[in-house]
């Protein structure tokens, strides 16, 4: 009996390919693979990225990500983005009205630059001085605060979450950015006094795992901070889906599936057709929230489990202007909730990758935690008026566009809330005391970047493989 893979985004995609010579079939509720990778080539040629736009190259997850696109042969194809351009060295920030460039040097964590009340690195004193309260977990806001004082949390990690996760700073775990900080004040009452340990635990972590590629070595000698791929990021999964089908991968698309019933031994889909799939293992791709209705009738706790995951809703517009309108290049600025402008950031898409027509490209994100009610109901062209207004406003731009596209991505990011790792303890737990041969796999578990999903995909294969060779 196959594996089957629920779900075409790039973390079922993932899977699959990892597990290609075992002919999985994947299972998409939708005509389209890829999920929220998307790219809109327009008429005039100009790339809009309806979603994620580029790739980190750090880290051993973002090796294994080099790694697969080396497998893929798109080594040709990739468009790396170095750590001394102005995309990857200047972010700003647009708070009391103006843009602040957020520090990027040694020195100039020791100066006071608005809108911060004093220097950077007095935040090391801050931490040093502070209390350690023990917890299990608390918001991002309040950990940063605690140790770092309520300008830090305010203007620099409330506006980063946004730009993570569109979500509140005040709701999101601090455990999804700040773990081994989060965990260094737990066992040595100081985030700083933690750090060297945390330091010498990424080597051990690093020393586990796959050995980097060509092109992943290539990336680090080159010094890269992010990449795309020529024709967008969707060149990747559409190389992936290709190669699946190649490899003779079964796809059932525009076909969700309804309900999964586990039995001693395998595992049985029923889709909407009415068709009803019989698997050995199922991995499901789906976010948690999807998951959830599916395994209500045959596993309520699992399900009551999985649904306690809230997404965020994005509302995603490119914007094209004609000619070069950018007077501070920069990969661009996100806005701090604390400001309450429609808009979470803006991206300038054409200083990381310029138009042929030397035209500016923006993409602006609105909404995320803050979606509803601000946005109930309104149209993707009423959206579309409000981003190019708060573009516009913010950087003195007269002109209209020449292009605009506007989509509304409905529940597109977990929202990894206070408790989401014990959360996940839980089902884990259930899976494995209830031998459901379920690999749970995506963004709504453990990272919601494409390296995590693409990591996730690799694990959960390698566990399968492992234990089929017992
Ligand atoms: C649809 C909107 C998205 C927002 N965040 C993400 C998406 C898909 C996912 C995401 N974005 C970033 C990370 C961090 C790790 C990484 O892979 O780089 C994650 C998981 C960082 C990031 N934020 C923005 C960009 C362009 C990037 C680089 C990666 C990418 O292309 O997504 C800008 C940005 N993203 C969001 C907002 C509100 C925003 C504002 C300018 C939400």
């Amino acid at each position: 009996m196959p594996t089957v893979v629920l779900g075409g985004g790039i973390a079922g995609l993932s899977a699959a390919y990892y597990l290609r010579e075992a002919a999985p079939i994947v299972i998409e509720a939708t005509s389209r693979l890829g999920g929220w990778i998307h790219t809109n080539k327009r008429p005039s040629g100009t790339l809009f990225e309806l979603g994620p736009r580029t790739i980190r190259p750090a880290g051993v997850p973002g090796a294994n990500t080099l790694n697969l696109i080396e497998d893929l042969n798109l080594e040709q194809k990739v468009r790396p983005i170095s750590r001394d351009h102005p995309a990857a060295k200047n972010r700003m920030i647009f708070a009391k009205g103006k843009l602040h460039l957020l520090p990027n040097s040694l020195s100039g964590l020791f100066q006071t630059k608005a809108p911060f009340s004093k220097p950077l690195a007095a935040c090391a004193w801050t931490d040093f001085r502070a209390k350690r309260k023990i917890s299990t977990d608390e918001s991002s806001f309040d950990f940063i605060k605690r140790r770092f004082g309520e300008d830090v949390a305010e203007y620099a990690i409330s506006p980063m979450l946004c730009g993570i996760c569109a979500g509140s700073a005040k709701e999101i775990s601090a455990k999804m950015l700040f773990r081994s900080l989060f965990e260094a004040e737990q066992k040595h009452g100081s985030v700083f006094k933690g750090l060297l340990k945390e330091a010498l635990s990424a080597e051990k972590k690093a020393a586990n795992a796959d050995q980097p590629g060509k092109l992943a070595t290539r990336a680090k000698t080159e010094r890269w901070s992010i990449y795309s791929l020529e024709n967008g990021l969707e060149t990747l999964p559409l190389t992936m889906a290709q190669k699946l089908r190649e490899s003779k991968v079964e796809f059932k698309l525009n076909d969700p599936c309804v309900q999964i019933k586990f039995n001693s031994d395998s595992v049985r889909l029923s889709l909407r057709s009415g068709t009803s799939i019989e698997g050995e293992t199922l991995i499901s791709a789906l976010p948690a929230s999807s998951l959830a209705p599916l395994l209500t009738e045959q596993h309520p706790q699992l399900s009551r489990a999985l649904s306690e995951q809230n997404c965020a809703t994005v509302a995603v517009v490119n914007v094209q202007f004609k000619g070069n309108l950018i007077k501070e290049p920069g990969f661009g600025f996100l806005v701090p909730p604390i400001e309450q402008k429609p808009l979470l950031g803006v991206i300038y898409d054409s200083v990381c990758f310029p138009c042929p027509s030397g035209d500016t490209v923006f993409t602006a994100m609105m909404g995320g935690h803050w979606f509803h009610p601000q946005f109930t109901g309104k149209s993707p062209q009423e959206l579309a008026s409000v981003a190019v207004r708060g573009i516009q406003d913010i950087l003195g731009i007269t002109q209209e566009p020449v292009d605009v596209n506007s989509v509304i991505l409905q529940d597109c990011i977990p929202q990894y809330t206070v408790g989401h790792y014990e959360r996940l303890d839980e089902i884990d737990n259930y899976v494995e005391k209830n031998r459901l041969p379920l690999y749970l796999v995506g963004s709504s578990y453990r990272g919601i970047g494409i390296n995590d999903v693409i990591m996730s995909a690799k694990l959960a294969v390698d566990k399968i493989k492992r234990q089929s060779s017992d």
